[in-house]
Parts: C-alpha cells; sequence; structure tokens
C-alpha cells in the first residue's frame, strides 16, 4: 500500500445533509483548517453539483461560486475542486467555476453513463483543469463493467477515475475487485469514494487501498450524503497509524471535525435504520431526506419506499419515483386493510 491523496468533500457531499445552506462564514474557517492540516484537495458545490440549485435539488443558502471564491482565498496550499453532473452542470457553470478558483473537476456519471461525459472532459481539459471521473451507485455493476466505463473515461480524459460507493452498499471485497478491475484496465489513477451505510466507509476506503486505490475520499466528522461518507480525521489517524500517512495533520483534523465542522451540522449522520436500509436496498443515499417526507406525508415507512426504489434499480434523477412509489404503497396498503375488513 501507498499513501493516498486525500480530497476532503465536506463542503460538497456534506452539502446535502446542511440542506445546501453553507455560508461563506462556514466554508472560510473549513477550508483555512483543512487546508493547515494538509488536506491537497478541497471540493467545494452544491451537494448535486453545479448548477445543482434549483427547485428539485434544493436552493443554495450561498450561490455556490461565491463559495467557491471564498474557498479559494482562504486555500494557502490545497487545490479547490467542483463536481458537476453532466445534464445538471452546463459549460457556463463550468467556465465561471473556473473564473472563480476551481483547478480540479470531479465528473459524475450514473456508472453505466460515462458516455454522457466526453464533452465535460473536452472542455475542462481546454480549460486547463486537472479532471477526475466519478462513477457513481457502482455497487449496481460488476467490475468488468466499470472497468469499460472507467476506459471510456480515460479515453476521454480523466486523470483518475473513482469507483463512488453512492449508496454505502458494497462489502470490503466489493471495494476491493472493482478497484483491482479499475488498477488492470487504466493507466491513470484510481480512487474511492465510501459511504458508510452498512457501517464500512473507513473498512472500504482501507480495501480499496490494499486493491491499489490511488486516491481516497472524506469528510470532516463524515458528514455527507445519507449515513455520511469515511471521516476526514479517521482517515489521518488510521492512515497514520499504518504508516501510510500522506502528511496530513491529525490532530489538526481532529479538532476541525469536533470544534468548526460538529457544532454547525443540523444532525450527526449515522447509519440508523434508514440509511442502513439504503445500504441493504442499495439506493442512492440523497433519497433518503426525500423517502422520509414522502413517507410521511403517505403514511408509508420510509424503508419499504426504499427497498421497493431498489427493486425498481432507481438512480439519482429518478427522485420523482419516489412519490410514485410511496402511493403505490400507501393504495396497496388501503387496499390491503379493506380486504382485511371485508373478511
Ligand atoms: C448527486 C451527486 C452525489 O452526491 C455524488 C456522490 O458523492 C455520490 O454518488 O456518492
Ligand atoms: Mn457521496
Amino acid at each position: 500500500m501507498k499513501a493516498p491523496r486525500l480530497t476532503d468533500t465536506t463542503l460538497r457531499d456534506g452539502s446535502h445533509p446542511m440542506r445546501h445552506q453553507f455560508t461563506r462564514e462556514q466554508v472560510a474557517s473549513i477550508v483555512q483548517a483543512l487546508d493547515r492540516a494538509g488536506v491537497p484537495v478541497i471540493e467545494v458545490s452544491h451537494g448535486d453539483g453545479l448548477a445543482g440549485s434549483s427547485l428539485q435539488y434544493g436552493f443554495s443558502h450561498t450561490s455556490e461560486f461565491d463559495l467557491i471564491e471564498t474557498a479559494r482565498s482562504h486555500a494557502e496550499r490545497a487545490k479547490i475542486a467542483a463536481l458537476m453532473l453532466p445534464g445538471i452542470g452546463t459549460r457556463q457553470e463550468l467556465k465561471e467555476a473556473v473564473a472563480r478558483g476551481i483547478q480540479v473537476v470531479r465528473i459524475a456519471t450514473q456508472c453505466t453513463e460515462a458516455d454522457v461525459s466526453e464533452q465535460h472532459f473536452g472542455l475542462a481539459k481546454e480549460l486547463g483543469l486537472e479532471t477526475v471521473g466519478f462513477l457513481m451507485m457502482a455497487h449496481m455493476r460488476p467490475p468488468e463493467a466499470l472497468a469499460e466505463q472507467a476506459k471510456l473515461m480515460e479515453s476521454y480524459g480523466a486523470d483518475c477515475v473513482y469507483i463512488v460507493d453512492s449508496a454505502g452498499a458494497m462489502l470490503p471485497s466489493d471495494a476491493a475487485a472493482r478497484v483491482r478491475a479499475l488498477k488492470e484496465a487504466l493507466s491513470v489513477q484510481v480512487g474511492f469514494h465510501a459511504h458508510n451505510n452498512l457501517g464500512l466507509g473507513i473498512g472500504n476506503t482501507l480495501a480499496a487501498l490494499e486493491a491499489g486505490a490511488d486516491q481516497i475520499d472524506g469528510c470532516l466528522r463524515g458528514l455527507g450524503a445519507g449515513a455520511g461518507n469515511a471521516a476526514t480525521e479517521l482517515l489521518a489517524a488510521v492512515l497514520d497509524r499504518l504508516g501510510l500517512n500522506p502528511g496530513l495533520d491529525v490532530f489538526g483534523l481532529m479538532d476541525a471535525a469536533e470544534y468548526i465542522v460538529a457544532p454547525i451540522m443540523p444532525f450527526q449522520p449515522f447509519p440508523d435504520r434508514d440509511a442502513i436500509t439504503i445500504g441493504y436496498a442499495g439506493v442512492y443515499s440523497t433519497f433518503l431526506l426525500h423517502a422520509k417526507r414522502a413517507g410521511a406525508q403517505y403514511g408509508v415507512d420510509p424503508r419499504e419506499i426504499l427497498v421497493e426504489l431498489g427493486r425498481r434499480q432507481a438512480v439519482a434523477g429518478q427522485e420523482d419515483w419516489i412519490i410514485d412509489v410511496a402511493l403505490d404503497l400507501s393504495r396497496r396498503h388501503t387496499a390491503g386493510t379493506r380486504k382485511e375488513s371485508r373478511l
């Protein structure tokens, strides 16, 4: 194993539980702490990437471009990254993000749809960016299929391709097999992004490192979608104990998590019963809050909604299905109750 490069995504994946309400002041203090603690890449954007601020995904408190600019001005060493989902972010937003200070773009597609990212990688390269491909919901496809998709991203100009366990549904052996397949197929670097739905965020990241991952992700205090991500401060401590610390200040990150991030978190992401259901059902972690709302509205257990969405193989962008599923289940329950009362 070698010391990996760490990207902290508190200010992007953490935007989901924050309901996209990060302020300039919060970004300034988190970036300063991460930068001082030696984190080399800091991702800042709406949780759903550039241009995510919308009725569908939730409006941001502060424009992500203003947050990126703030991040840039408070980072002395770290590179600032943004996430971009083709279909949500456009050329215009990518150019604006570059003008405001990003040096890295992470281009995310569903793990079967890498082909939609060709133009985005092309533009990113023209703009002089470092580029990362992000294959989301990677538990849904086998290692060989993911390697094919990763090769497409490499051919479009990706400098690194990530296996993204969006639903926190992988076991360590799943993470390792997927990273290994990409390492064998690609000449560029391979990364791993964990979610903690089955309590395996750190364990899966270690399995990915053992399989050869070059880059990994974390969030301070695990602040990320669903059950949260592998905690940056835990990764730093564990890497240090393994003799693989890439230059991170372990105590500095622990303090940042405790004194800067914890006080502003609306709740501690944790694998509670709903989040475990997400990992167990293998559905997208951002479905959790929507499923809870729909469950409350239609009187249905959110776990039932999530398991049904998993059965239907729902992917991000299909949030409208959540209401359909909740309604279907509620009608089914009502029909069941009527039948019972007739008997
Ligand atoms: C909607 C984008 C998503 O949050 C990207 C990501 O971090 C993941 O799929 O885990
Ligand atoms: Mn994520």
